[in-house]
């Protein structure tokens, strides 16, 4: 008797175009896929999401998943608590999309280009922050609702620009209006931005062994494995305002061979003095096998430069 895998996802475009890349893989190996529409009070409220939780777009999904109505579940990695969940195995992490936030800016305008009380919309307090940091004098207005929404205030006027995930644009087909690609230096995606985190119920062992060496990428884990310590060291959820990038890059050991190492760079708010939101950054390298033991020592590293004091969920 061949199972059929039913996947859980949400309805918006961005997660059911993550939950099909995945079908699609499954698929070609021979499986049976059915998706099954799971609806989250994330998509309910439109209240910001500092205010209504960090799992508040995967705690419906991971229920069903437990409660055995679906198989598999697909999230936006950035999108997940840092603590594990009872009963829930991260079977795969698939090979992650450009990890970068994007301008999409009206009349292709780039960040540089626009002028002193030009309006960017974001609901991020990580890209507010570092907006800021820049001191174009930018207004940042509070925005949230899916890609579309979001995108739809500028092409309807009411904004100059909003900053988005890459990743996110390219999965619904939307990356050709980016205007700019914003350079990690200037700003810091989320820990995970751009990585799918695949989970299956715990003792699934079959399904879970399916999706690992249908999915994973071992690069990807490393990188994320990095940028979620150090979150998960600073104590801060997806709404708080710390940036983490990891990347694996080419190095020379001791012996002048070339090996592979793993690059983090980081920030988090902290307080100046003066009682204003700064960015304190840091960056470090490690062998690839040190991944979260890097994490932690870069957050070590940005709390003795300050940061900390204002990374609750409530910036
Ligand atoms: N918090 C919303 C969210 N979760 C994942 C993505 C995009 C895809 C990704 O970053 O992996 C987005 C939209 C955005 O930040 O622009």
């Amino acid at each position: 008797m061949t199972r059929v895998i039913r996947m859980g996802t949400r309805g918006s475009k961005l997660a059911l175009a993550q939950t099909g890349t995945v079908a699609d893989a499954l698929r070609a190996t021979g499986a049976e896929v059915e998706i099954v529409q799971v609806t989250t009070p994330g998509d309910q409220s439109s209240a910001p999401i500092p205010t209504i939780g960090v799992g508040v777009f995967t705690s419906a999904l991971r229920e069903a998943l437990l409660g055995n109505e679906v198989d598999v579940i697909v999230h936006s990695y950035k999108d997940l608590p840092t603590a594990p969940e009872p009963g829930i195995t991260l079977a795969a992490v698939p090979p992650r999309e450009d990890p970068r936030d994007a301008l999409v800016a009206r009349d292709g305008l780039t960040l540089g280009e626009l002028l002193p009380g030009a309006k960017v919309g974001t609901g991020s307090p990580r890209r507010t922050a570092q907006l800021r940091a820049l001191g174009l004098g930018l207004e940042i207005v509070p925005i949230r609702g899916n890609i579309d929404t979001r995108m739809r205030k500028v092409s309807d006027g009411e904004l100059d620009a909003v900053v988005l995930a890459r990743a996110g644009l390219a999965r619904i087909g939307r990356a050709e209006a980016i205007t700019e690609t914003l350079d990690p230096i200037q700003m810091l995606p989320a820990p995970a931005q751009g990585a799918l985190a695949v989970e299956c119920r715990t003792g699934d062992v079959d399904l879970e062994q399916l999706l690992r060496s249908t999915l994973d990428d071992e690069g990807t884990r490393a990188a994320v494995t990095a940028e979620r310590a150090l979150l998960a060291a600073l104590e801060a959820g997806c709404s708080a305002p710390v940036g983490a990038l990891a990347e694996i890059v080419e190095d020379l050991d001791a012996e002048g061979k070339v090996v592979e190492r793993i690059s983090l760079r980081g920030t988090a708010a902290a307080e100046d003095g003066n009682g204003a939101v700064d960015m304190v950054r840091a960056s470090a390298l490690a062998d690839k096998d040190q991944a979260a033991q890097l994490g932690k020592d870069l957050a070590a590293e940005l709390l003795d430069l300050g940061a900390g004091a204002l990374s609750g969920p409530a910036q």
